[in-house]
């Protein structure tokens, strides 16, 4: 894993360019069930094996087989992401963009282990990340340019198909991630993109001018969720 490292971004962030192939990648999206989406204003979603109660908890049940093989497998046999999960991967939250759809700036929180893991699908798109703001970082800014704080400090990483992207450690409890509603994202090269040196395309961002247009993405978002449920934890539970 250490060759994936995004070098200047907040530890621990890895990126694998062609995490899986274009057939592999054409299998997953003609997998994912066309009758599960939940609409939402920017994106849509789906949850598998399902949504969590408001508590947090999952309802625990088997992921189903066509994430198994390959993305699963291959997860496990990258060493040791999941390692210290104690359930190992246990849900899998899907998300849809248009062209000029986006997320707003979160984090993901505590009901899940601090790793997760994301595989992109269709168009590629920069995941913005940020140091959280706090009452310290935002005073650390100058009085001339307040926003040059800590607080305000983003890291671009750029998202090809096929990626795999894994954020764990701070870059997961101490950093806000987002995505802007743009129809192109631009400006892309070495001194903006921290993942520059590990995309598998970098000629072709260069050729357009370091612009990418936004085409319809799908992202499979893999964690561990903390809390599951009686019975069915016992049964399926333990996924490694
Ligand atoms: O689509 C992505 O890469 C990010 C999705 C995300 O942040 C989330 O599901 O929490
Ligand atoms: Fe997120």
């Amino acid at each position: 894993m250490e060759a994936h490292l995004i070098p200047t971004a907040p530890s621990s962030m890895y990126y694998i360019a062609d995490f899986i192939t274009a057939e592999e990648e054409a299998f997953l999206l003609r997998s994912i069930p066309s009758n599960r989406w939940v609409p939402l204003s920017h994106r849509r979603l789906q949850a598998l094996p399902s949504r969590l109660t408001t508590n947090s908890t999952l309802l625990p049940s088997p992921l189903p087989a066509w994430l198994e093989h390959p993305v699963l497998e291959r997860l496990k046999s990258l060493d040791g992401i999941f390692a210290d999960a104690p359930h190992g991967i246990n849900h899998c939250l899907i998300n849809e963009y248009l062209p000029g759809q986006g997320i707003m700036p979160h984090e993901d929180g505590g009901a899940y282990h601090p790793v997760v893991a994301t595989v992109s699908l269709g168009g590629s798109t920069v995941l913005e990340v940020s140091q959280k703001r706090t009452a310290d970082s935002v005073s650390a800014g100058t009085l001339e340019d307040p926003s040059s704080g800590a607080g305000t400090k983003t890291w671009r990483i750029l998202q090809e198909p096929r990626s795999l992207l894994v954020t764990c450690g701070s870059a997961y409890t101490e950093t806000l991630h987002g995505i802007a509603e743009v129809m192109e994202d631009a400006d892309l090269s070495e001194h903006t993109v921290a993942n520059w040196s590990l995309l598998s395309d970098r000629q072709q961002i260069l050729n357009q001018g370091g612009r990418s247009e936004r085409a319809t993405r799908i992202s499979l978002t893999l964690r561990d969720v903390k809390k599951v449920s009686g019975l069915g934890a016992k049964l399926f539970g333990k996924t490694r």
